[in-house]
């Protein structure tokens, strides 16, 4: 057998995926590919001195903003180190296992061995200058793969406890692969990374990785991405096993029609083709399969697309004579047409240097351009569209049909967004998302940001319509991993990193316009990109810095932290003094006490993780007034406010507001409301600013509304009882004009103070009434298990740990197993039988199209539950112990519930004395 290039076996007439691999650019020494990558990495340090006049002539169409999404443990970081060995970006292949990575550049990550945070890298495929230096205009007849593309890579974290950095990188993305492990298959964390995928409607790749451990199956795997992902997977590649059932040594390409072989024990550089006849000798039963799987992929594409069933005709109906250009034009428009369901399904074993480059090829061919992908959506003053419609004027005309019509004899009132918004729209000179913060030892704070329209320039004045301020951007980077180009602009679509930022924070968004105004025009201000919602904290933990003296320099770190990743909170206890971190998981908890100590060296210790309780009251407490009457700063503060707190159920948070309603705010699952009655707001047309004739010199309604509402904050913070966080609260805060203000002496942290002592004070008086409860928070659980662990799972969730079971899916389709995910059109799609799908035989199994199910002891079925979150502690090494390891659970928070009196006693009493 000769091992021989790609470039020198390449079967004339035969191209696409695979074959295109290395044409882009003269082969140095034709002979070995080897040399020819070598030669691209040591060009390196000249491709990335390229300046930003380059990244601005490359042609949006050759780029693709990508993210490799999956469960933890599938590969993707392994994955990712042989994209970027083969694109030339690095000369040596990392290893998860030794630590030595790229994307997984943290020390917290490394010395663990999971991705915890998303690095943003840029490279090339294939290797060449990328877009930039590429002919204008690209041969159709020929892959888009056959010239040099930027790929820019997000690697997202697989962990559960990391769920929100994941849908924060998602939301970025124009297109995703989603790697499985093909021993587990499609696993409950999938599942649930997938439908937060379809949820921004992502397009994807499916790749099947670690076919070379035992027990990898395939087709099992394809059949169950048809049950559990509801999508018809596209195989385009299938395994190939020595032999039939021997060794992993590559795959055969049902779209070319060829063989890729792959010699064990090499970095994979140098691969060995085959067309169907030579497969044909010397692997007669694979090549068989490869022709069931050709006219499998050309009868799926044939229901959703016309032009190959036109193409089809052509070919006198022979599946195997449809030109593969032609089916890889297919797939893509499938791909790109979420309505199609078909998702293209590849195979590998990244760890042996297998699969890597096709995959490669996919990405570029199949995945969208940016401007292909979905419209991203907007908010702008309480409307959602899109960008581009926004944009174009489209979003607004919509808002105005749809605007419902005014009450008889009202007038219809007329919102920022009907003002003037075209005038305004037109000012936007870009528009940004800040993905990502990071703190870099050596550069200081890094903003990662996806520019969506225009471009952002250097020194460009950046509006934050988060925290509605301005900061300029002072440097720009093109981002290598943890390498970096210094750059002029970066262009819409792309991705970067701005220098020097001192506010913008994760999920930020960013905007800059044309005039010299601070502030830029209405409703501009108000333009959010894909927002998202940040889930409540369920642990929390104390941290304590060494000395006083360290005091300032822990909340400066903690500040950092939060910037980063803000679904980490942090607060002070007033009356202990103690500063509490509270996230999402213990592990989440645990990564930032790393960050915090070990990377950014802060001298303080973190206490135990113990689970966030909430506590609620049984009734309504009484109305109490209180005068803040104080020396604050050597001044007299003198302010007086009534507090009222009652409970309120999660579903009934109605924010009735009338003419004397200052505010009405749901915050953190409380609500706050402020009556002013008779303070007489007067709005300003031209800058929406509230003055009042009746308040103290200095005060405007706006600073009494932050004052009161702060001051309520604070109170909640602390139940009177248990001494946990209210939760489900309503306080309604009133001010009466003539007693509670007190001219020059009422200052802003008098009212403050006031409502502070007003809340606390009233929900005391709870106590003496129908007294409060101890909530816990309880989550909604998805468990795959196998069908002989069912039985003894269910009883464990059920008796053991109080839990509530919803349903016991057999192939449970995702939109099925989480309604809160799954989106309207999801719900409604019919289930796919996974016995109809076309699926390779795996090793020691006999047919392939139409396969029946694996023997029921082994069908997977899917376990929806709630449980409350304290018995899901330690819970995957119990469920391990259940289902022979095989076993796997997500979990989110859905709400807190009031607990039991025994149930509350139980635990307290857990809690004085410790776990
Ligand atoms: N046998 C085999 N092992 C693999 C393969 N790909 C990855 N692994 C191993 O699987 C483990 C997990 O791989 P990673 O690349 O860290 O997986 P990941 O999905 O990035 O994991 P997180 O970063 O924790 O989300 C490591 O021990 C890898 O060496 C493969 O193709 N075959």
């Amino acid at each position: 057998m000769v091992v021989a290039p790609l470039l020198r076996l390449r079967q004339p007439g035969l191209r696409g995926i695979g074959s295109t691999l290395y044409r882009s650019r003269p082969c140095p020494v034709e002979s070995h590919i080897c040399s020819q990558i070598s030669q691209i990495a040591g060009q390196k340090a000249q491709c990335f001195s390229t300046s930003l006049s380059r990244w601005q002539s490359e042609t949006l169409d050759r780029t693709r903003n990508i993210g490799i999404i999956a469960h933890i443990d599938a590969g993707k970081t392994t994955t990712t180190e042989r994209m970027l060995f083969y694109s030339g970006f690095t000369r040596r292949i990392g290893d998860v296992d030794e630590g030595s990575t790229v994307t997984d550049f943290l020390p917290a990550e490394r010395a663990r061995g999971i991705t915890i945070q998303s690095a943003a890298i840029t490279f090339h495929w294939p290797p060449g200058d990328g877009a930039g230096s590429q002919p204008a205009t690209q041969d159709p007849s020929a892959p888009k793969s056959a010239v040099s593309h930027t790929v820019n890579l997000i690697d997202t974290p697989g962990h559960a406890d990391f769920t929100f950095e994941v849908m924060r990188s998602l939301r970025i993305l124009d297109g995703a692969v989603c790697i499985l492990d093909g021993v587990a298959g499609v696993e409950a964390q999938t599942e649930q990374v997938w439908r937060q995928a379809s949820k921004y409607q992502i397009p994807r790749v499916i790749y099947v990785n670690k076919l070379d451990r035992d027990g990898a199956a395939f087709g099992r795997t394809v059949r169950e991405v048809s049950s559990r992902l509801a999508v018809y997977p596209a195989v385009c590649q299938i395994p190939w096993f020595e032999g039939g059932n021997g060794a992993f040594v590559g795959v055969a390409d049902a779209v070319n029609l060829q063989g890729l072989k792959w010699k064990a024990g090499e970095d994979g550089r140098t691969v060995k083709m085959m067309n169907l006849e030579q497969l044909d000798v010397e692997e007669h039963d694979l090549a068989q399969e490869l022709r069931r799987a050709r006219i499998a992929l050309v009868e799926l594409l044939s229901d959703q697309d016309e032009a190959i069933v036109e193409k089809f005709f052509e070919c006198d109906e022979d599946h195997l004579a449809v030109p593969p250009m032609d089916i890889i034009d297919s797939l893509r428009r499938c791909v790109l047409d979420q309505s199609s369901r078909i998702v293209p399904v590849f195979a590998g074993a990244s760890f042996r240097n297998m699969g890597v480059q096709p995959l490669l090829d996919a990405v570029v061919n199949l995945l969208p351009s940016p401007p292909e992908a979905p419209d991203p959506e907007v908010s702008i003053g309480g409307v959602k569209g899109g960008l581009r419609r926004l944009l174009s004027g489209d979003l607004i005309v919509e808002q105005d049909e749809k605007a419902p019509a005014p009450a008889k004899g009202k007038k219809k009132k007329k919102t920022a967004l009907q003002a003037d918004p075209k005038d305004a729209i037109s000012k936007l000179q870009s528009c940004a998302l800040a993905f990502k913060v990071v703190n870099d030892a050596k550069r200081g704070v890094l903003v990662y940001v996806r520019v969506y329209s225009g471009s952002l320039d250097r020194n460009s004045l950046l509006f934050n319509t988060n925290l509605h301020l301005s900061e300029r951007a002072p440097r720009l980077l093109k981002m290598y991993a943890n390498d970096a180009v210094e750059v002029d602009s970066i262009p819409a679509g792309h991705i970067g990193v701005v220098v020097g930022l001192k506010h913008a924070r994760t999920g930020d968004t960013l905007l800059s316009y044309a005039g010299n105004k601070p502030t830029p025009p209405e409703p501009l201000t108000r333009l959010q990109l894909r927002p998202i919602d940040v889930p409540p904290p369920v642990f929390f933990t104390s941290v304590e810095p060494h000395s006083l003296s360290e005091e300032k320099r822990m909340h400066e770190t903690l500040g950092l932290l939060l910037r980063e990743d803000p679904s980490l909170h942090v607060s002070v206890d007033e009356e202990s003094g103690q500063t509490l971190l509270s996230g999402m998981g213990e592990l989440h908890l645990e990564i930032a006490r790393d960050r915090l100590i070990n990377d950014h060296k802060a001298k303080a210790s973190m206490g135990r993780i113990e689970i966030g309780y909430r506590e609620s009251g049984l009734g309504v407490s009484a109305a109490i007034t209180k005068i803040f009457d104080k020396e604050v700063a050597g001044r007299r503060s003198k302010a007086g406010c009534t507090a009222i707190v009652e409970p309120i159920s999660g579903e009934d948070i109605s924010e009735a507001a009338d003419e004397d309603t200052l505010l009405a705010e749901t915050i953190e699952g409380n609500q706050i409301i402020i009556r002013a009655p008779g303070l007489q707001v007067d709005r300003s047309p031209r800058n929406d600013e509230e003055t009042s004739p009746l308040l103290p010199p200095g005060l405007d309604p706006a600073a009494l509304r932050a004052a009161l509402q702060n001051g309520a904050l604070a109170a909640l913070a602390r139940g009177p009882q248990f001494t946990f966080p209210m939760h489900n609260t309503r306080v309604t805060l009133t001010i009466n004009l003539a007693e509670h203000l007190f001219g020059n002496e009422t200052t802003t942290s008098a009212l403050s103070g006031a409502a502070r002592q007003a809340t606390t004070a009233a929900l005391r008086d709870l106590l003496a009434g129908s007294g409060t409860v101890m909530m816990e928070p309880v989550m909604d659980v998805i468990i795959s298990v196998d069908e002989a662990s069912l039985g003894s799972v269910v009883h464990d969730i059920s008796s053991s740990r109080g839990g509530h079971i919803l349903s016991l899916n057999e192939d449970a389709a995702l939109s099925a197993t989480d309604a809160s995910e799954s989106t309207a059109a999801e719900d409604s799609l019919p289930p796919i039988d996974p016995n109809r799908i076309y699926a390779p035989p795996d090793p020691f199994e006999t047919s392939s199209v139409g396969v029946e199910m694996p023997v029921s002891s082994s069908r997977p079925r899917t376990i929806t539950a709630k449980v409350p979150l304290k018995e899901m502690v330690g819970y995957l090494k119990h469920l391990r112990s259940l289902t022979a390891g095989r076993g796997t659970f997500v979990m989110s928070v859905d709400r807190f519930e009031n607990m039991s009196a025994p149930r509350q006693k139980a635990v307290l009493a857990e809690l004085r004395g410790g776990f």
